[in-house]
């Protein structure tokens, strides 16, 4: 069960909160435009495509045999008593074809993927075939030409034919149809820089030493990670520490499309990344969403132009930010269209209902003994916990206010991008 105190708030909501649908469409409005770059086919994995590819040629461009056997007139077959013997004339192999014509009660030996000769119709697979001295005798089974055995000219793709739309990121399925049209180099959407901020006096990167007081930085690798993940070009700009001057100053030169803040978003004294960020003539699409976690979620930009997304520093508040806004800032840069992406699954335990604040709680996916998608939503949901998000492969989605779900009740929920 998630309990009842996971889902309330004892904080009164500001009126400004925006939902998360809407934040989203305030993040792809604020998405810069497409720059196309071309690189090579070999370079182009996770790249998105800034332009279409259509075939230049058709795939098969022939008609070829799917069978090692017997190229033959089906004609030929039907005309001949049990076994048919045929005049064997050539031989079409794989990028050497036969080049003449077949005539009646003729046969060419062939080969899968060659290109089968003019006047044949069909191919008999050679297991029911019996060689002689210049001839092919047909056995009752191949008489019978259940199939032809032959792929026709264009049967995966014609000439002229759109194969992948701008748009579509290039994965490994992807790449081959793109070399299977014949293109050793791809136009794509630059690469947006993101740079990284992480926030606070008491964090100390990873293999340093803490005080007592302090923690190790940790959301950073996360969210470095995801801009790769996504298609973007990440940079660290380290931690800064919890001063106007300190902030001011690291995001003063950052070189980047988007920055991205982690921490110092809420309303403590010591939450000063909106006030630095001020400095440099920051305008907000929106400060704050109804959801949880996330709350104290930001976007917007500075006056020379780069956008801004100030995550709160909870590592899951950081992380389902990332998934709901940073994905979708990179995906409409890089031309993606928007995407639904939630499937469907039964809780396998009661969930209490939920609060004004729309929800996105973290689960483990499971198949129920009868092969359906399940998912177990963590009893804690604290937004503190980062073994939780280790092991989380998807977020059940609670709109506001909604009813609570018993055993077996449908949830939405958003599959993460596990590797
Ligand atoms: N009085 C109120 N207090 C808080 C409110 C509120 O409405 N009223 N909102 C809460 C909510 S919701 C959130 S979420 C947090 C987010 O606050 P901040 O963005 O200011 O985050 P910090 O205070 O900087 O950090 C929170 C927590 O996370 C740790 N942290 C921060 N950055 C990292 C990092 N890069 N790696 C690992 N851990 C990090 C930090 O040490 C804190 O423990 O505010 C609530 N407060
Ligand atoms: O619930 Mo806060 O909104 O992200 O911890």
């Amino acid at each position: 069960m998630v309990p009842d105190a996971n889902l309330q708030d004892d904080v009164p909501l500001k009126p400004n909160l925006v939902t998360v649908a809407h934040a989203q469409y305030r993040v792809r409005a604020g998405a810069l435009p497409v720059v196309t770059e071309t690189v090579a086919l070999n370079k182009a994995l996770g790249r998105v495509l800034a332009q279409d590819v259509t075939a230049t040629r058709d795939q098969p461009p022939f008609n070829a045999s799917a069978m090692d056997g017997y190229a033959v007139r089906s004609a030929d077959l039907a005309r001949r008593v049990n076994p048919a013997t045929l005049k064997l004339i050539g031989e079409s192999q794989a990028g050497s074809a036969f080049g003449g014509i077949v005539h009646r009660n003729e046969a060419v030996r062939i080969f899968t993927g060659a290109t089968v000769p003019r006047g044949c119709d069909a191919v008999v697979i050679q297991e029911n075939t019996v060689a002689g001295d210049g001839t092919v005798t047909i056995q009752p089974d191949g008489l019978k030409l259940t199939r032809t055995h032959i792929r026709p000219a264009g049967q995966d793709f014609k000439s002229g034919e759109v194969l992948l739309k701008a748009g579509e990121r290039l994965d490994p399925w992807r790449l081959s149809l793109v070399a299977a049209a014949g293109l050793d180099r791809v136009a794509v959407a630059r690469r947006p820089v993101v740079a990284v901020l992480s926030t606070g006096d008491e964090l100390v990167p990873p293999g340093g030493e803490p005080d007592g007081d302090q923690i190790f930085e940790s959301g950073s690798h996360a969210i470095m990670a995801l801009i790769k993940q996504w298609g973007g070009k990440a940079v660290s700009l380290g931690v800064g520490a919890d001063t106007k001057k300190s902030l001011l100053k690291a995001l003063k030169g950052a070189e980047a499309d988007l920055i991205v803040t982690i921490g110092g978003a809420s309303v403590g004294d010591h939450d000063l990344v909106k006030p630095a960020l001020a400095k440099l003539g920051l305008d907000l699409a929106f400060d704050g969403i109804k959801v949880r976690p996330g709350k104290p979620t930001a976007f917007g930009q500075v006056k020379d132009g780069r956008r801004v997304l100030s995550l709160p520093g909870n590592p899951a508040s950081a992380f389902v930010m990332a998934q709901l806004m940073l994905k979708a800032w990179l995906e409409t840069s890089l031309g993606m269209p928007p995407r639904q992406d939630y499937a469907h699954a039964a809780t396998t335990v009661a969930i209490a209902a939920n609060g004004p604040r729309e929800a996105f709680l973290r689960g483990t996916c499971s198949l129920s003994s009868d092969g359906r998608m399940q998912v177990t939503p963590f009893s804690d949901q604290d937004s503190s916990l980062i073994t939780v998000f280790a092991r989380t492969d998807a977020l059940i989605h609670l709109p506001s206010g909604s009813e609570a779900k018993q055993p077996g009740d449908l949830v939405d929920i958003l599959p993460l991008d596990r590797l």
